[in-house]
């Protein structure tokens, strides 16, 4: 299998933050979800990839290819969305247009107009003019009208109803109908992922945690609630992260280390990010 991004070690430092040797690959054809909570660095690996922030070490291919000497050609493959439009508050989706079809080589203007139709967008209404969820709708718009082979959306439906998030996945689901198709998705709202994505990589304080194909994380992991006493007889092998609270304590636990006497809970990814980061090593 071919990857559409290959991270290597990748380091990058501000004055009181780093990205920590972080590598993942996402396999051609599949969605990962990057998740982590505020700050953990998402933004920052994103346009580390995206040559918008300069990397102090590691490798970035992307389609195979190093990413800054093939940038130009890479970046006509690729469409990208920010959580917010950074295109001037003046212009309007035509004018847009216009623009952007002298810079893309494959700009499709009647599948942006199409677009901009399904999705109620005014064609002639000045960007600053348009609600939260009309701007996210028009840059994924934008995004996809030049037939991009990978998305890179950095918190795509933050901030936004359900409805739309849910024409927005569907949108996704349909860019993926083409198999040579990958999407990189970082967000807060885990449950969009348990929908969509087929990899989960959980970045925290600058480090990749994990980075696994979703069904074999949440069969990997088992949610194991009692008391501290009780607790004794997992295997200490089987203890990944605990939890205290009110009636006793929760532990994140390997399901493959853990007997079938005991029952287990199913986690959700938000769990399983709970656990690593607010929970303890047992
Ligand atoms: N240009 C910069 N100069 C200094 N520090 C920065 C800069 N950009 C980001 N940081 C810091 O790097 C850390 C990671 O930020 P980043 O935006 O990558 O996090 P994130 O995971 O995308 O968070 P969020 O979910 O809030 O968007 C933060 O502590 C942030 O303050």
């Amino acid at each position: 299998m071919t990857n559409a991004i290959e991270v290597e070690n990748l380091k990058k430092s501000f004055h009181q933050f780093q990205l920590k040797d972080v590598s993942f690959q996402l396999p051609t054809g599949t969605i990962m979800g990057f998740v982590g909570e505020n700050g953990a660095g998402k933004t920052t690996t994103i346009k580390c990839l995206l040559n918008l922030l300069k990397k102090e070490n590691g490798e970035i291919k992307i389609f195979g290819l190093d990413h800054t000497k093939h940038e130009t050609s890479i970046k006509q493959n690729i469409g990208v969305v920010f959580d917010d439009l950074y295109i001037p508050d003046t212009l309007h989706a035509t004018h847009i247009n216009n623009i952007l079809e002298k810079i893309y080589d494959r700009w499709d203007e009647s599948y942006y107009v199409e677009l901009l139709k399904r999705f109620k967008i005014p064609f002639k209404k000045p960007v600053k003019q348009l609600s939260r969820g009309m701007k996210m709708k028009l840059s994924i718009a934008i995004a996809l009208s030049h037939h991009p082979k990978l998305l890179i959306l950095d918190e795509p439906t933050s901030g936004l109803d359900p409805i739309v998030r849910d024409e927005i996945l569907d949108l996704f689901m349909e860019f993926m109908q083409e198999e040579e198709n990958s999407i990189l998705f970082s967000t807060h709202i885990t449950s969009d992922l348990e929908k969509i994505a087929d990899y989960i990589t959980f970045i925290h304080d600058g480090e990749i945690i994990f980075s696994k194909n979703k069904d074999e994380l949440l069969y990997d992991y088992g949610i194991w609630k009692g008391s501290m006493e009780q607790s004794m007889e997992l295997s200490e092998h089987a203890k990944v992260r605990m939890r205290k609270n009110a009636f006793g304590v929760e532990i994140l636990v390997k399901r493959n280390e853990v007997s079938s006497a005991f029952s287990l809970d199913k986690p959700s990814i938000e769990e399983i990010m709970l656990f690593f980061v607010k929970g303890v090593r047992p």
